[in-house]
Order: C-alpha cells, then structure tokens, then sequence
C-alpha cells in the first residue's frame, strides 16, 4: 500500500490520537455456565445494555480450530497481489478478497477476504425497493492456501453455534423465550471476513476501519494480540482501546438487535486504528437474519416498555444489499442507516 494516498486521510475530527485508553470496564463473560444460567443471562443483559460490546471466555470453540484459519489468513494475504486478484470481488462476484473498501466515504487501510457462510447465499438482485429479483451469491476460494475452504467451513460452524447460543442469552435477557429470534435465521445471509491491516506509515491520519456501526444481528470477532479496535463508550462517547486477550471472542450488538430490542440495547460506533510497526489480523463474523425478513420492534419488548415501536420494520435485504454497495463505490449520498427508519413523531 505504500505511501499514505490522499484517500485514506480521515478529517480531523475522526482521526486517531496518539493515546490511548484500554479500558477494562469492558465485560468479559465466563460461558462455562448452563445456557440458561440466570447470572449468566443477566450479565449478558446488563454488557448489551452499558456498553454494547463485551468478550466472551470459555465460550466452547476449539483454539485449534480458530488457530487454523489465523494461519490460513496469514498464509493468504502473504501471497503476491496477482495471486490473491484471482478471488477478488468485483460487482458481480461480490465476495472474495478486495482492497478497497470505504467506509464512510474514506478508504480504509486494511484488505479483506470475504465469505458467506451458507453457500450460495440468497439476496435481492438490487437494491432498489420494487424490484423482487433475488440472486445468489457465491463463495471464490483461493488456490493457496489449499485447506482455505475447509478451515473456513469449519470455523463458520463453530461460530453459527456460538451466534445461536448469544441470541439465545440476549433472548431470556430481554425476558423472550430463547429460541425467539431463531426463525429469523432462516435463510441467513451471515457472512465472514479475514482482515488484514498492514503497518501503516501514518497511523495518525488513516483508519484500518472507519467509524461504524455493526448493520447485521450480532458480531462476533476473533482479535490478534496486536490491538486496535476502539469502542465509543457509551457512558461519555470517549473512544476506548478493547484488551486483546487470548481465546477471547469480542462480541457486539449490530443494528438489527437495536432494532428487535426496540433501543433496549444500542449497537455502538467502533472503529480500528493502524500502527506502523505490526500488521493486525481479525476476523469478523456477521450473523444476519435471512434477506426477505421485515425488521421491527419486538411487539412484546415494546408493550414490555409501555413505549411506542421506535421503528418502522425495512427489509433486512434491501438495506444489507444497499450496504454493500456503498462499501463498493465512493457515494455523494450517505450510506443507509438504520435511523432513516426511526419514528420520530
Ligand atoms: O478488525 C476489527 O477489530 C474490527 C473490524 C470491524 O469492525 C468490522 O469489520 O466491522
Ligand atoms: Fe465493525
């Protein structure tokens, strides 16, 4: 990536600082508890609730397992630029590796290897809303290196089960039955992404994820030991370091369960800074509900409240495709948010 091009420079007011705050208010939760277990489900509720993200420990997938795809990663971005562009993504073929993404408009110093995890995966053609053509996509696997496929495969079901055991725990934590977010999983259109961030020569001017919110159901995120991802703390919007901590997986609340839990819980603004001494490595798995799902408030979460739905339900395809598109190319316009459907009378 060379020198920092003008693309890449955050404005001001979004670049990084020099110091930074770990904090470690964060929450970290024990899994090895029954799935039901009531301090359990109320830890849960209360790191869904104060800060939106949390990390989970003992959570049941296999270190071996996660260290294989860190590997399978590692050994992928390592291979020459002609190579890894056999797998890049492009218009039609959206998955696969690419290096240009933007968010918010701005480059990102990073490159990515995208997946879907139920392949081929069903979704709108377009996004535009009167047109009900679906297409599917599906996933390009590398020729190097050669277990990609399988490692990833495997990975993806270890954390499909982790995915439905945390929807479950938010499920009681919102006083649901815990298998009621499980239809909306139906036909999910839950993709993955190895992410590579390399050393970076002006780590102050450049982000390797521009500030952003989570637009799927819930995230769950293997970190290296280098560090970086920034969390807006809910408590005073101060930006704040998450401990890379081994094993750990870092889970956070997307949009769709802000939406769901009609803003009991908030999907929270993170973004991940870059240094020029290490590359990073992480991989993000983004669970999301099937593409013809219609996402609203929770009619009992809300009569729970004794508050109005603060939402108007959208279809989660048409925003997930539209997402995509403005990733893929710089717009004029801003992207899609989930605040152009609140109800503000
Ligand atoms: O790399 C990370 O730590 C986070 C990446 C992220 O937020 C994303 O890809 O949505
Ligand atoms: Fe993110």
């Amino acid at each position: 990536m060379g020198q920092v091009d003008p693309a890449f420079i955050q404005e001001l007011q979004h670049r990084p600082n020099l110091s930074f705050t770990v904090d470690d208010g964060i929450p970290t939760i024990d899994l090895s508890r029954p799935r039901d277990d009531p301090s359990l489900v109320t830890e849960i509720g209360n790191a869904c609730k104060k800060w939106g993200f949390f990390q989970v420990i003992n959570h049941g997938v296999p270190a071996e397992k996660r260290s294989r795809i860190e590997d399978a990663a590692r050994s992928f971005f390592a291979l020459p630029l002609e190579e890894k562009t056999k797998v890049r993504r492009d218009e039609k073929r959206v998955l696969g590796y690419y290096d240009t993404e933007h968010t918010k408009n701005v480059r990102d110093w990073k490159e990515v290897f995208d997946i879907t995890a139920h392949d081929p995966t069903c979704v709108p053609a377009s996004y535009y809303p009167e047109d009900s053509e679906v297409t599917w996509w599906r996933n390009q696997w590398p020729e190097h290196p050669h277990d990609m496929r399988e490692v990833c495969e495997d990975y993806v079901a270890e954390m499909e089960k982790l995915a439905f055991r945390l929807m479950e725990l938010i499920a009681l934590s919102l006083s649901l039955p815990g298998d009621r977010f499980r239809g909306f999983f139906d036909e999910q259109t839950t993709f993955m992404r190895l992410n590579h961030y390399p050393a970076c020569p002006s780590p102050l001017l450049a982000l390797g994820v521009g500030r952003h919110k989570d637009a799927g159901g819930l995230t769950i995120l293997a970190q290296d030991d280098v560090g970086g991802l920034e969390v807006k703390r809910k408590r005073d919007g101060e930006w704040v370091r998450v401990r890379p901590t081994p094993d750990a997986f870092i889970i956070n609340v997307g949009d769709i369960i802000q939406v769901w839990s009609n803003e009991e819980y908030e999907s929270v603004e993170h973004r991940v800074m870059v240094n020029s001494e290490r590359e990073r490595f992480s991989i993000p798995f983004f669970f999301n509900p099937g593409h013809s799902l219609v996402v609203e408030p929770l009619r009992e979460v809300a009569e729970a409240q004794g508050r109005p739905a603060k939402y108007k339900g959208y279809n989660w395809g048409k925003f997930f495709v539209t997402r995509k598109r403005s990733n893929f190319m710089k717009l004029d316009v801003e992207n899609i948010q989930i605040h152009h459907f609140k109800i503000t009378s």
